[in-house]
């Protein structure tokens, strides 16, 4: 669906959470030279006064400076959001509703919501266009996603990154996008909501086959094996979920999965790493301080899918592991007779 509107000469936009890619994105949206106001939500209330005195977040990509104003940055998300045009949603998947509690569909009325997050919300099993429709209302032509292969670390280092903006609204998919070029990031516009959430969500998943095996011992023959079975597994997922016609080799979709199974930075494939050495998955969580989650994604697929019935080998092998304590090694094996 396209709708016609003016683009906002000055727009102001609320970034929710805390975190590395919250962090990145404030980075981001500060660099690129479009006219706009930056507003900041995070829950932790030392890390926003250390922001207000240092400019700089503690815990998170903390050698980014950050230019936007110390009023700007607070724990009140009710207020922030009232100033906003734009809210951009990045707290994790898991603690959404907990970031959200309080706010109302009034609260957000007329307002364009982007996700940057890449989960499902647990209980519900809803990705967050789903969710924000069904919850509050948010007609699809308001909602955007940010996806694309892009770790919030390369960014700190300003390397050459491409984000696909996905909205069913493209026009406001490019305005948004013009917020957020700059001379290290690329922006690719696509109107495929459910296939650019999905995909995301699954590659995490993979990413967790992809390190549980290296943690096994498996080597990068066979982690290529997997990954060239996975991009087959999350299309048959997303053709049965939105068939429309899409090509999983864009950025998106086989760009996102590539990152996150081949690098240094993924957090979904080091903490897979560690189920396979053996961690439990609270010990791997602690040792992180970061959040993984094709984690609490691969429940709520397991639970998803119950409807669709689509082959997910590679899906069944990380639920097994993670939820029916199933042996690494066992379960690595087992799924090796399924990949082709
Ligand atoms: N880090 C990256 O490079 C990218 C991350 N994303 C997505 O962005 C979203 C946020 O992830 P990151 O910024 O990487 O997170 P992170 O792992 O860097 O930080 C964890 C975040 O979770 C919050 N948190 C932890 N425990 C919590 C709790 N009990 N209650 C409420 N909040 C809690 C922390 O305050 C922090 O904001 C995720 O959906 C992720 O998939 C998307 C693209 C790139
Ligand atoms: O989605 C991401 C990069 O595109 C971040 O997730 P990982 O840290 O698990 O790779």
């Amino acid at each position: 669906m396209t709708t016609h509107y003016s683009p906002l000469t000055h727009p102001k936009i609320t970034v929710v959470g805390g975190g590395s890619w919250a962090t990145a994105n404030i980075k981001i949206l500060s660099d690129n030279t479009t006219p706009k106001e930056i507003f900041w939500w995070m829950r932790n209330v030392q890390a926003v006064e250390h922001l207000h005195k240092f400019r700089h977040n503690p815990h998170y990509l903390s050698s980014v400076e950050i230019n936007v104003p110390a009023q700007n940055i607070s724990t009140d998300l009710a207020s922030l959001i009232h100033e906003a045009d734009y809210v951009l949603l990045n707290v994790p998947a898991a603690f959404l509703k907990e970031a959200l509690t309080g706010i109302t569909t009034a609260d957000l009325e007329g307002k364009k919501i982007i996700s940057a997050i890449k989960g499902i919300v647990p209980d519900e099993n809803l990705i967050i266009g789903e969710f924000m429709h069904q919850h509050y209302d948010i007609p699809y032509d308001r909602f955007l996603v940010i996806s694309g292969p892009c770790h919030a670390e390369e960014v700190a280092l300003e390397k050459l990154s491409y984000l696909t903006i996905a909205s069913a609204d493209t026009e406001l998919a490019a305005e948004f996008a013009g917020m957020f070029n700059t001379r290290y990031i690329k922006t690719v516009i696509s109107d495929d909501i459910y296939g650019t959430e999905y995909g995301a969500v699954l590659k995490n998943i993979y990413a967790i086959a992809g390190g549980i095996c290296h943690g096994v011992g498996y080597g990068d023959n066979f982690q290529a094996v997997l990954i060239s079975n996975a991009i087959r597994e999350l299309e048959r997922f997303v053709d049965a979920v939105h068939p429309i016609d899409r090509d999983i080799k864009e950025s998106a979709y086989l760009g996102d999965l590539m990152v996150t199974a081949y690098s240094q930075f993924s957090r979904n494939r080091t903490f897979g790493n560690m189920i396979g050495k053996g961690y439990t998955v609270t010990s791997a969580q602690l040792e992180m301080n970061m959040i993984a989650e094709g984690y609490y994604a691969v429940n709520c697929l397991h639970q998803v899918n119950k409807q669709y019935n689509v082959f997910m080998p590679i899906c069944d092998a990380v639920y097994a592991i993670l939820y029916e304590k199933r042996s690494p090694v066992l379960e690595m094996k087992h799924l090796a007779e399924h990949l082709t």
